[in-house]
């Protein structure tokens, strides 16, 4: 499906529902799972939560959990550690060029029985589940936390707890607090000290539930359409927490720098235009606490046509697809100056956007998501827009109700 987009409405005064964090979600599931008394609010309807929930159900057989790389980290870990269960875990073609090798590495130093199905370090993955009795491991922590969340999310589980060594610099840390706060929810018992992290054996939890947050990274598009908007626009959303667990809800700050102020009245976020932006302003991020922003903020420097400097990027390559080159080539081609490393993205100021252009997605989610809201500055097309439930399913929905011309080519 590919989609046209268009949009002469900036002054907003629009409510948007958002479901539960997938992140969150994911992780709240796997608990569950392990711990049957506990009962989740506000679960995410994202496509990567519905893999996980149907993943986890499975005893013996072949798990597909297409795009969804929690889904497919944490089932590694969740599989792995359940005796009597046999598993084939694979995923979409991405999923197998997505490398899983430091978690299945740490898994067997634990004791565990994986292999490989095709190449080396990579999903598909057959998994045996074993009882698990070595409780000390060490592993890189530079790649992905998703490999660190997995192993904390089974660790109570385990006879002997867990005790984790983080190798290098830590990355997307936010994520790994959000697992040890939803660990600490349930009652288990957790440290986090320098580089180690330990967490105690917990064989059952008390009733519980878990009220899932909604998605902050969702929310990053309304932050981008309200950066494009009038001053005085308005766009709120729920439900929202002042504190939260996902680092993405760095957002509030962040988007202070493009007139945008963040007001909270209860579970209600908005989100209001409240000054213009000097095209002097020069923006300067470093996302490695926020990868699924990144996105969201250069689409935005393009948009309002402010120079930027992203760094702390290092992750998005290994993401639903290079993000890095993706984000490259589709701003490249509505008219901008951006070079990319390894880890950072620079974007020169722009003058002028080019109209009707077709972005391509990538399998990407976020890449449809984030450039949607330049439709608020020129008609732009969408291909495969269809990606966007990986994620948020309703998000084309959403968008006609800010008044976004959303029409299928
Ligand atoms: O733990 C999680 O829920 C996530 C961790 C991050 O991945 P990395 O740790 O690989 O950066 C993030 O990009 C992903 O969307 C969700
Ligand atoms: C990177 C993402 O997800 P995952 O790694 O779970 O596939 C994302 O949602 O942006």
């Amino acid at each position: 499906m590919n989609l046209l987009l268009s949009s002469n409405q900036h002054n907003l005064h629009q409510h948007i529902t958002i479901t539960g964090s997938k992140s969150e979600s994911n992780r709240a599931l796997l608990l569950q799972a392990l711990y049957p008394n506990i009962t989740i609010e506000n679960l995410s309807n994202s496509d990567d939560s519905q893999v996980m929930k149907k993943g986890l159900q499975v005893y013996n057989g072949e798990v597909d959990i297409h795009h969804a790389g929690t889904a497919m980290r944490f089932l590694t870990a969740f599989f792995a550690t359940q005796a009597e269960r046999n598993v084939v875990l694979t995923g979409s073609q991405r999923m197998t060029e997505r490398p899983i090798k430091i978690l299945v590495d740490a898994l067997r130093q634990l004791g565990a029985e994986i292999e490989y199905v095709k190449n080396e370090g990579y999903p598909p993955l057959k998994i045996k589940g074993k009882k698990i009795t070595n409780n000390k491991v060490s592993l890189a922590a530079n790649v992905s936390s998703q490999y660190i969340s997995a192993l904390l999310l089974v660790a109570p589980t385990l006879e002997n707890g867990l005790e984790l060594t983080l190798e290098g610099k830590i990355t997307s840390v936010p994520y790994i607090k959000m697992t040890l706060a939803l660990l600490t929810e349930i009652g288990v018992k957790s440290d986090f000290s320098g580089n180690v992290i330990t967490v105690s054996p917990q064989k059952e939890v008390v009733d519980k539930t878990l009220i899932v947050e909604s998605d902050w990274s969702s929310a990053s598009y309304f932050y981008g359409i309200s950066a494009l908007c009038n001053v005085g626009s308005e766009i709120s959303l729920s439900s929202y927490k002042a504190t939260s667990l996902q680092g993405d809800s760095v957002l509030k700050e962040l988007y202070e720098q493009f007139g945008v102020e963040t007001i909270f009245n209860k579970t209600i976020v908005t989100l209001k235009k409240v000054r213009e932006v000097s095209k002097d302003e020069v923006i300067n991020f470093d996302l490695a606490n926020a990868p699924d922003i990144a996105q969201t903020i250069a689409v935005t420097c393009f948009g309002l046509g402010l120079e930027c400097e992203l760094s702390g990027l290092h992750t998005l390559k290994i993401k639903e697809t290079d993000r890095l080159e993706a984000l490259k080539t589709e701003l490249s081609k509505l008219g901008a100056n951006i070079s990319v490393t390894d880890k950072e993205l620079f974007l020169q100021p722009s003058e002028e956007i080019k109209e009707n252009v077709a972005i391509d997605t990538y399998n990407d989610h976020r890449m449809a998501m984030a450039f949607a809201p330049l439709a608020l500055k020129v008609p732009i097309r969408i291909n495969d827009a269809e990606v966007v439930s990986k994620s948020y399913p309703d998000f084309w929905k959403d968008m006609e109700a800010l008044h976004f011309k959303v029409s299928e080519v």
